[in-house]
């Protein structure tokens, strides 16, 4: 992990598209000025930067930190450019606010773990803490965005905002998004407004909750969207921020970082047709003190499959009931007789989001299946 202040460059910048990595290290270094030449500049007055909100970015990896060669088909390494050459890289950044980069991890967010996730959490309480920040924006690979965001918005207390951006094509792309959502979030962060609405998500012009924001499609652009209730509000070049309420409407528990990495082991099953019991026996045989279920429908799945959750929670294993259907709530349920069986229904929460809050109640000490159904609940 590396701490890099960054110095507020007054100079024009072109963006990364076709450079290598030393032509682009090279291009930086040049264009970086020093601090004592910046002071002399806010001396001149022709910088306000003094003024500026100061926004502390952590790089984690991700396709908006990715690298390709321009003429390869698809492929691109994620996670090749620093947080500090993303921030450098988008023209007119210094103007918003005052940036201070730190690479936290370089990786795709496929590989995304708990331990990122606690480095994330704890600088992230800490530069409140201590007031170094006034907001914090989070660079992320697209693919766990939704978890990283949710198990922050859980995590981190206080009412400063802090967001999260990602990209669909890497830095070196043709059209690459990475630059314009860096540079949108940021705005966001910056804002008196983004206050106490928890941890958002800015990609493609639109600002959405931790809670709700979901990836629906592979590779486009277009692929976040909060199916329940839509964004929070939009953000462009040219209007600026509209929040589309005063509040992001929902209610935000906060639990106790746990003292540690890891979480609790807690499994994801995937219900399907002709399921049977031995995708969830595996899961117990393996230490899973949780099960969520991607049930079909509204959280449903085989007769099989549900007698092995049910002898799963006699065992005083965790079981939520969840959907693989991508909008909608799943209800408590008299025919699966959620009540006999001490089940919990996820309600508004996908499979992955449901498995990171049974994590978080599991390292709280939070079993008994009303409590945990409260805390699913809490939120309306
Ligand atoms: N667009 C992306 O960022 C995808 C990439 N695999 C990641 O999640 O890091």
């Amino acid at each position: 992990m590396t701490k890099d202040t960054l110095r507020p460059a007054s100079l024009r910048r072109s963006a990364l598209p076709m450079l290598s990595v030393p032509v682009i290290a090279l291009a930086i270094s040049s264009m970086v000025i020093s601090t004592t030449a910046y002071a002399e500049e806010t001396a001149k007055g022709t910088t306000t930067a003094a003024n500026l909100p100061r926004i502390l970015v952590l790089a984690t990896g991700g396709t908006i930190a990715g690298q390709a060669d321009p003429r390869a088909t698809g492929a691109y390494k994620s996670g090749q450019i620093t947080g500090e050459q993303l921030v450098q890289s988008v023209p007119g950044l210094d103007k918003v606010a005052k940036l201070n980069a730190e690479q936290i991890s370089a990786i795709g967010s496929q590989d995304m773990n708990d331990k990122v996730w606690f480095a994330l959490a704890q600088r992230i309480q800490q530069a409140f803490d201590k007031n170094e920040a006034d907001g914090v924006v989070i660079t992320h690979g697209t693919d766990t965005l939704e978890e990283t965001a949710f198990f922050l918005d859980n995590v981190v207390k206080g009412d400063k905002p802090v967001v999260i951006v990602g990209s669909m094509r890497p830095a070196t792309a043709v059209s690459a998004d990475g630059p314009g959502n860096l540079y949108e979030a940021i705005q966001v962060a910056s804002d008196p407004r983004s206050r106490g609405r928890g941890v958002m998500a800015v990609l493609n012009d639109k600002i959405e909750a931790a809670r709700s924001i979901t990836k629906t499609n592979t590779t486009s652009i277009e692929t976040f969207v909060s199916p329940n209730g839509g964004p929070i509000g939009y953000v462009d070049s040219a209007g600026g921020i509209r929040f589309m309420a005063q509040t992001s409407g929902l209610k935000r528990a906060n639990y106790a970082l746990p003292a540690s990495d890891p979480l609790p082991r807690v499994e994801i099953i995937y219900s399907h047709a002709n399921m049977d019991a031995i995708p969830i026996e595996d899961a117990i045989s393996h230490g899973a003190k949780g099960i969520v279920l991607a049930g079909v429908g509204d959280g449903n799945t085989s007769k099989q499959a549900l007698e092995a959750l049910e002898a799963a929670a006699k065992k005083g294993v965790i079981v939520v009931r969840s959907s693989r259907v991508r909008s909608g709530f799943v209800t408590r349920n008299v025919e699966v007789d959620d009540d006999k069986n001490g089940f919990v229904v996820s309600e508004d929460l996908n499979p992955q989001k449901a498995r990171v809050l049974t994590q978080l109640l599991i390292a709280s000490g939070v079993t008994a299946p009303a409590e945990l159904q409260r805390a699913f609940t809490a939120t309306w």
